[in-house]
């Protein structure tokens, strides 16, 4: 009797130790910090991502768009969005490719997407993103809205203008939509980059958008740093462990089956 109640302990005690080392083992793991990319090795682990692993624009663009209109959708339940719409402006390059995904698959999960395109790149790739917004109904505006239409038809503006690519200043073409969002009494999503930040500087000198929550892609660029809105998610669930040791990303750990995982601000 004495000696199977000794055992129990013995396996009561082995179980609690298991766990307590589970749990620091994860603390720990959750602890050590994300890497925070500067512009030249986010390009180079994109054309890595192209070039060694084989994957096509088109894939990972599909996952990165999905993962923003899932991180949108969860910092922004359609309970509390109402009748509103959600305005998607989207750039030339990939990031507005990214809006243009991002778009889809809001409409999929129930918003009401707008997509302001201005400046439109003429390949297959952008022609195919358009077309699926336009067969699921998904209005495309000719001009950028008045201030006050946003606030009163808008409950979210997400920006797609420009990801790690960007160089400042910003052009011509985009300054009106920049200065919108920069103003505008609305939140802001911004897809990988806050558009018009310095990617690895941030926000510019004169003042640029402050956007409420931040969606990087692959692994954070160094402007995250420098973000304080409420939400910083990461998303983009496709970096190979090879790529993420390679380059020492040290992302945190998605959970479940998830495409996006909120990211902690401790820098
Ligand atoms: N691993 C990855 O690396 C992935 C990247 N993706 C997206 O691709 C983005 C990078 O895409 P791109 O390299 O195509 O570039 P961007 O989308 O960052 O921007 C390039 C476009 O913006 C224009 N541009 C640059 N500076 C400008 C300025 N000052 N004023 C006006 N226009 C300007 C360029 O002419 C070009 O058309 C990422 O930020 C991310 O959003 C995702 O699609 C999928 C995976
Ligand atoms: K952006």
């Amino acid at each position: 009797m004495i000696v199977v109640q000794q055992i129990n302990r013995v396996s009561l005690f082995t179980k609690l130790l298991q766990r307590t080392l589970l749990h620091t083992n994860r603390f720990f793991s959750n602890c050590t910090m994300v890497r925070y990319l500067d512009q030249d090795e986010a390009i180079n682990i994109d054309v890595e991502l192209f070039n060694e692993y084989r994957y096509s624009v088109d894939q990972l663009m599909e996952l990165a768009g999905l993962s923003c209109a899932t991180a949108i959708a969860k910092c922004y339940p359609l309970s509390n969005i109402g009748n509103k719409s959600i305005l998607v402006c989207c750039g030339p390059g990939n990031n507005g490719g990214d809006g243009l995904v991002c778009a889809r698959h809001l409409k999929l999960f129930g918003y009401q997407p707008v997509v302001f395109y201005p400046v439109r790149t003429d390949n297959k790739l952008y022609h195919n993103l358009t077309q699926q917004c336009c067969n699921m109904a998904v209005p495309f505006l000719q001009m950028l809205p008045e201030q006050s239409t946003v606030e009163c038809s808008f409950a979210l503006i997400v920006d797609a203008l420009f990801g790690f690519s960007f160089k400042p200043p910003v052009r011509e073409a985009f300054v009106d939509c920049v200065a919108l969002m920069k103003n505008v009494a609305v939140p802001v999503a911004s897809i990988d980059i806050p558009s018009g930040w310095h990617v690895e500087k941030g926000e510019p000198e004169e003042g640029g958008i402050r956007p409420e929550l931040l969606i990087s892609l692959t692994a954070p660029k160094k402007c995250a740093l420098h973000f304080q809105g409420k939400y910083h998610y990461l998303g983009g669930r496709f970096v190979p462990p090879a790529l993420e040791q390679k380059y020492q990303l040290n992302l945190p750990k998605y959970p479940g089956t998830e495409c996006c995982v909120l990211i902690s601000n401790d820098k």
